[in-house]
């Protein structure tokens, strides 16, 4: 069961995002899984001879899921969660949403079978649609600048591939990412410091203000990453291309949300907003380029300076996949991160054991809080880990994860067609009593593999647990590509903070959520105090 509100004000439909795959984006054919289309199924075995027709999955028709969705029905204005709720309270674990104006179907499941076999089964080349602007934009608008330079959140197919394996290694790598721990330390320091101007001066209390600060954090830190540039955001004066960058970026998400996930007609005619779409993703380029021109100047000044920082190395695959991948890293790594940090602070403000047990963890990396956090000295944050992971399991901000199952499958004892969308809840089986006991409430123990001090010991379903009840990064070859930096940034700015300050949550109201391209929290009311 959730455990906590989530709102939006907007309707929102995971299918909108999923169903758009016959779309022509001027003159480029979304190179997406077409040749799976009205393919004849390839398995004739006896599992699949046995399973239940595709026609029989549970579901509703087309028009009542048209009436579902018009004014007075029964999913008008719900949101995301909401109506996969309903759906599945309505239809079951397994349900086929039905593809609207000649679009494709989705299978929704909440079966970590299915999950299983859907990702083993995806091969090396997985597909997941996503960012249809982005692909127009670099294809279409701007071949110039990016020739045939394709983007992991856009690209499917060999294209894909091409990128993500020259890029994993530079990304992936715990210990490559991890060489950008000083100055990550540094900013979080910055951030902490900072904390003091932003809460109340008399109650010390932290409002909305606090999440856009963080996304402050979040930009600063990833634009170190990618572009190997201090920005100054969290100071009183940024750099002004950084301001305005921080501005697009805004605009950005917005957009995205209106033209990449809600229906638009933009495949078929480009509306005023969406031109101004365009501009917004021409100044991102122009300014990332712009930044990225200068850092190859100090290269130049700064040569065999030692380690290779994620931006050199990304320049010596090619200049154009370093611009798209720093682009990338600054639309996905700071709404991203800022979200999942406040979804962790606030399960610790809720759970002031838990955070005690946290603070003598962190006060065992840092005797002295003023020691620089280091690779050695934070090697072993059991409880710290387990911490994130257990926030992430209650609020995972991505709640479903997305694949056009590339094999014919056999789903909760179904056929689905190797070409359809398959949308595997993860967030509602990381809630569910059945894969986590007590799942409502916040037990970090029960990710702990070994005792970590005489009184937190170890728990043994976190070695038997099944592995796709959790995927808050997805998981395979397309997982987050992120995922370390993001890891990286929040455990530095946790063990800083939580080294500073005691967290507590004073609202009566639980912390509240609005679903669009992710859970994106509000209502955030926070009180920090200096820690003991
Ligand atoms: C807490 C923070 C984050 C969460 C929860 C998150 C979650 C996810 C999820 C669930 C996916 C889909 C994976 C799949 O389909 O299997 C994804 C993909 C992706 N993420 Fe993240 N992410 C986070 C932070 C970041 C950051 C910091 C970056 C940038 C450095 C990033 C860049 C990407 C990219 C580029 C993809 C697409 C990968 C591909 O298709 O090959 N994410 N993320």
């Amino acid at each position: 069961m959730w455990k906590f509100a989530i709102h939006s004000q907007q309707p929102f439909c995971w299918q909108q995002l999923c169903n758009r795959r016959h779309l022509y984006v001027g003159n480029v054919q979304q190179q997406t899984h077409l040749e799976l289309l009205d393919a004849a199924p390839t398995r004739s075995d006896d599992e699949w001879l046995q399973a239940k027709p595709y026609e029989k999955v549970p579901g509703p028709g087309t028009w009542q899921v048209l009436s579902y969705f018009l004014p007075g029905g029964k999913q008008y204005n719900t949101n995301l969660i909401q109506m996969n709720r309903r759906m599945r309270e309505w239809y079951g674990d397994i349900y086929r949403f039905p593809g609207l104006m000649g679009k494709q179907d989705v299978i929704f499941t909440y079966n970590p079978n299915d999950f299983e076999l859907t990702y083993r089964n995806e091969g090396v080349w997985p597909i997941r649609i996503g960012l249809e602007s982005f692909t127009y934009y670099r294809k279409v608008h701007r071949p110039e600048v990016f020739g045939s330079i394709g983007g992991l959140v856009s690209e499917q197919g060999k294209d894909w591939a091409h990128i993500r394996n020259k890029v994993n290694p530079v990304q992936m790598r715990v210990q490559n990412v991890r060489q950008n721990l000083p100055q990550i330390d540094q900013i979080s320091r910055e951030f902490v410091d900072k904390l003091d101007t932003l809460r109340d001066p008399v109650t010390h209390i932290l409002n909305d203000n606090f999440h856009e600060q963080l996304k402050m954090w979040a930009f600063e830190s990833i634009s170190f990453v990618a572009l190997n540039t201090r920005m100054g955001l969290l100071s009183d004066r940024p750099d002004p291309n950084a301001a305005r960058l921080a501005e697009h970026m805004t605009d950005f998400f917005n957009y995205s949300f209106k033209y990449d996930v809600q229906p638009s007609i933009w495949p078929y005619y480009k509306t005023p907003g969406f031109k101004k779409f365009l501009q917004t993703y021409d100044k991102i380029t122009e300014i990332t380029t712009a930044y990225i021109d200068e850092a190859i100047k100090r290269f130049e000044i700064e040569k065999d300076s030692g380690n290779e920082c994620v931006l050199q190395q990304l320049l010596s695959l090619n200049k154009k996949v370093a611009v798209v991948m720093a682009m990338y890293m600054l639309m996905a790594g700071i709404d991203t991160t800022s979200s999942a940090f406040v979804t962790i602070l606030y399960h610790l403000a809720r759970n002031p054991h838990k955070q005690r047990q946290l603070h003598r963890e962190r006060r065992r990396i840092l005797p002295d809080s003023d020691e620089p956090l280091t690779p050695e000295n934070t090697k072993n944050m059991p409880y710290l880990r387990a911490c994130i992971k257990e926030c992430m399991r209650i609020t995972s901000i991505t709640p479903g994860n997305f694949r056009i199952a590339t094999k014919d499958l056999v789903l909760s004892g179904y056929r689905v067609p190797r070409g359809e969308g398959v949308l595997m809840g993860v967030l509602e089986l990381s809630n569910s009593e059945k894969y986590f006991g007590q799942s409502g409430q916040f037990m970090p123990e029960r990710w702990l593999k070994a005792d970590t001090d005489p009184d937190v010991k170890a728990c043994p379903a976190a070695r038997s647990r099944n592995p796709f009840v959790y995927l808050a990064f997805g998981f395979g070859p397309r997982t987050c590509i992120g995922k370390r930096i993001a890891e990286l940034e929040m455990e530095t700015l946790l063990t800083r903070l939580l080294r500073r300050y005691q967290v507590s949550w004073l609202a009566e109201m639980p912390l509240q959520y609005e679903s669009n391209i992710i859970l994106s929290p509000h209502g955030i009311y926070v009180q920090v105090r200096a820690a003991c």
